[in-house]
This record gives C-alpha cells, sequence and structure tokens, in this order.
C-alpha cells in the first residue's frame, strides 16, 4: 500500500502537487491521468524519491520513504518512463540487468533473469538479447522498458505513459500484453496516461488530476457514471456508453460458430446470405469467403486476409472490436487465441447489446 499525506511539491512560484492526499492499495493498477502539466510525473516521482516534497509525507506499507535506503528503493520499486529511456550503448540484456547489477546479482542468476523476462514481455531471448535499442522497433522498446522495470522483481511498478510513443495497434497489443502480465503477477501499479480509454481499460481505480490536485479518485465505472463535478463530466466527455466498451473484454461475448477448412473449400456450397469463416488445418484462423465468390466458380481463391488486420486477440476489449468493425465496414469479426487459432465470432450485434445494457446499469 501507498500513501501520500498532504503531499506538496513547489517548483518556485509553481505547485506541481497541492496537498495531495491518497491511498493507492497493493496489488492494484492505479492509473493517474489529466491535462499536460498537471503533476502526474511529479506524483510518481515523490514515490521512489527522485523528487523530494515541499511538504507531506509519502509512506510505503506504512515506512516513511524518506527512511527507506536507496537501495531498497530501487530494488522495491520499479520505473517505466515515456520514451522508454533504454540507454543507447547497452544491449536489451544490458539494460534489463541495470538494477539487479547495482544491488549485486550474481552473473548466473542476472542471466537467467534476463531471459525469463524476455519471454515474458513477449520478445526471445535469442533474437533480442544481444540487439541494441536502435536495432528495436517502437514496441519492442516499449516491452524492455517493463522488463528493466520488472527485473528485480518490485512489489511496485510505477509506469510514466510506457505505451505513450508507438502506433495504436502495438499500443493494444502492449495492454493486452501488460493485463496478463498484472493478472499473473499482481503488482501494485501506478500507471500514467493520457488516454482515457487506455485508463478505462487497464485501472482498479482511476486518478484524474488537475492542476496538481486530484479532483475524483474512483473506479472506471463511477468515473464514467457518476463524475464528481463538470471539470471530471467535460474530461470524460459525451461518449461515455462507448467508452465504457473498453472494460468488456472479447473473450466474455465470442459466440462458437463454424468454421471451413481451407483443405475443403472446393466442398461448399453457397448458403445464402452468409459468408464463411476460413481455417487451416490446426485450426488457425485464415480468412472469410462469401457466396459471391462462390458464385464466380471460383472455391479455392477464398480471401485470405492477413490475421493482423483482422482477427481480434480474445483479450481485446469491444471498444477495440467496434473500432476495426466501423473501419474494415464488417458486421462480425473473428476471434483467436494467443496462437492464432480461431474461437468463433464477435458480432456488431453484441457490441450495440453491450452499450444498451451498460447504458442502462
Ligand atoms: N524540475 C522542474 N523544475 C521546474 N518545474 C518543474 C519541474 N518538474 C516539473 N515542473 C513543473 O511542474 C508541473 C507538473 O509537472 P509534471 O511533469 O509532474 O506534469 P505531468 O502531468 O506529468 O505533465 P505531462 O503530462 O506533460 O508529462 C509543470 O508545470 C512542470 O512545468
Amino acid at each position: 500500500m501507498i500513501e501520500l499525506l498532504d503531499v506538496s511539491k513547489d517548483y518556485g512560484t509553481t505547485h506541481a502537487l497541492r496537498g495531495v492526499s491518497i491511498t493507492i492499495p497493493r496489488g492494484q493498477v492505479t492509473v493517474l491521468i489529466g491535462p499536460s502539466g498537471c503533476g502526474k510525473t511529479t506524483f510518481l516521482r515523490v514515490i521512489n524519491r527522485l523528487v523530494t516534497p515541499t511538504a507531506g509525507k509519502v509512506l510505503i506499507d506504512g515506512q516513511d520513504n524518506t527512511g527507506i535506503k536507496s537501495e531498497d528503493l530501487r530494488r522495491g520499486i520499479g520505473y517505466a518512463i515515456q520514451g522508454v529511456g533504454l540507454f543507447p550503448h547497452w544491449t536489451v540484456a544490458g539494460n534489463i540487468a541495470t538494477v539487479p547489477k547495482l544491488i549485486g546479482w550474481q552473473r548466473e542468476r542476472i542471466e537467467k533473469r534476463v531471459r525469463e523476462l524476455l519471454e515474458l514481455v513477449g520478445l526471445s531471448p535469442k533474437d533480442y538479447a544481444n540487439r541494441y535499442p536502435a536495432e528495436l522497433s517502437g514496441g519492442q522498446a516499449q516491452r524492455v522498458g517493463v522488463a528493466r522495470a520488472l527485473a528485480a522483481d518490485p512489489p511496485i511498478l510505477l509506469m510514466d505513459e510506457p505505451f505513450g510513443a508507438v502506433d495504436p495497434l502495438t499500443r493494444i497489443r502492449l495492454q493486452n500484453e501488460f493485463m496478463r502480465i498484472q493478472s499473473r503477477l499482481k503488482k501494485t501499479v501506478i500507471f500514467v496516461t493520457h488516454d482515457l480509454e487506455e485508463a478505462i481499460r487497464l485501472a482498479d481505480r482511476i486518478a484524474i488530476m488537475a492542476a496538481g490536485e486530484i479532483v475524483q479518485y474512483d473506479t472506471p465505472e463511477n468515473i464514467l457514471s457518476k463524475p464528481a463535478n463538470k471539470y471530471v463530466h467535460d474530461f470524460v466527455g459525451t461518449d461515455r456508453a462507448l467508452k465504457r466498451l473498453s472494460r468488456f473484454k472479447v473473450a466474455d461475448f465470442v459466440k462458437q460458430t463454424s468454421a471451413i477448412r481451407l483443405s475443403d473449400i472446393d466442398k461448399i456450397t453457397a448458403q445464402a446470405n452468409r459468408f464463411s469463416w476460413i481455417i487451416g488445418d490446426r485450426g488457425e484462423f485464415k480468412g472469410w469467403l462469401d457466396e459471391t465468390m462462390l458464385g464466380a466458380g471460383n472455391p479455392s481463391d477464398a480471401v485470405v486476409i492477413p490475421q493482423d488486420d483482422f482477427a481480434l486477440p480474445r483479450d481485446a476489449s469491444l471498444r477495440q472490436a467496434l473500432s476495426i468493425m466501423l473501419g474494415q465496414g464488417v458486421r462480425a469479426l473473428p476471434v483467436v487465441d494467443e496462437s492464432g487459432i480461431f474461437l468463433g465470432e464477435v458480432t456488431l450485434a453484441d457490441v450495440e447489446k453491450a452499450t444498451t445494457d451498460s447504458k442502462a446499469a
């Protein structure tokens, strides 16, 4: 548990934090969100003591953080920052090993940990351990940043816009991976973002900040349905029913649907008004085929759409499903597991129903 007790931080006449008091529960994800300059980074940095408050106290599990040795702070609090902050002249392995080295781990233990973490964040140690940051894509670099923050297995993780600098699709993947990792590791996470949907998706609790103060600290559901004041109301915006869709997982809406094996395609006969999902021999999603294609008398030309553009991972949100449906102009999307195996479909009608139900809630 982390407690800020009446914490203020002034830089000259700038009040970066103004008497912030908050209790952050253990093992949950707390998201800080608010406009640029409202004090989010300062909030994180008073916790790991990179910033000394002008007034007030920070307690970590009841202990004043000014009384904790810096070595214990480094070990106990992982920090993943905006724009990654990897050391350019160190390899990926060297970067991940930063804190374990500082706190004196043996070489073998460090190497084992680096391998474990690379696997955890979905990068093969063989291919990535010896690369330099310049040889990574934005998304890969962000993953290394997260691995580095987790290196010494800290119970607390501070993440300052860790997925800020990547394209939207990579961001969705990183969010999904983060949720998967967090459901396993159950860290106490404080996560800063500018993106309300990211907040709604990832947070157990959201703290909305303005000008150095916390204006509402609540569950995503309550932030959406019971904004504390006009500021939060305006911040959340008008399309709240849509934003709420970020909380629903595709996995909870997927319907089992029949699919046709690519090898059986020449046996298909046209079904009126219906297209068919096409899968490979292992059950992996391949694409779709509709009656117009059959009508053209060329069944072996199934329209195989690359999975990355089309199939939804089962841990995607309904909001993401809706964006893709609108973007692609389709009423149903295939859903796949981590290995690309076809699980069924989610339809526009499911999304509509979830929107209506959650409006009523
Ligand atoms: N070292 C510093 N010296 C002077 N002013 C600072 C310093 N660090 C932060 N500030 C000021 O304190 C305020 C809060 O900054 P902070 O970085 O915490 O905001 P933020 O919400 O994280 O912003 P952003 O979303 O843009 O990263 C800002 O007005 C900023 O200019």
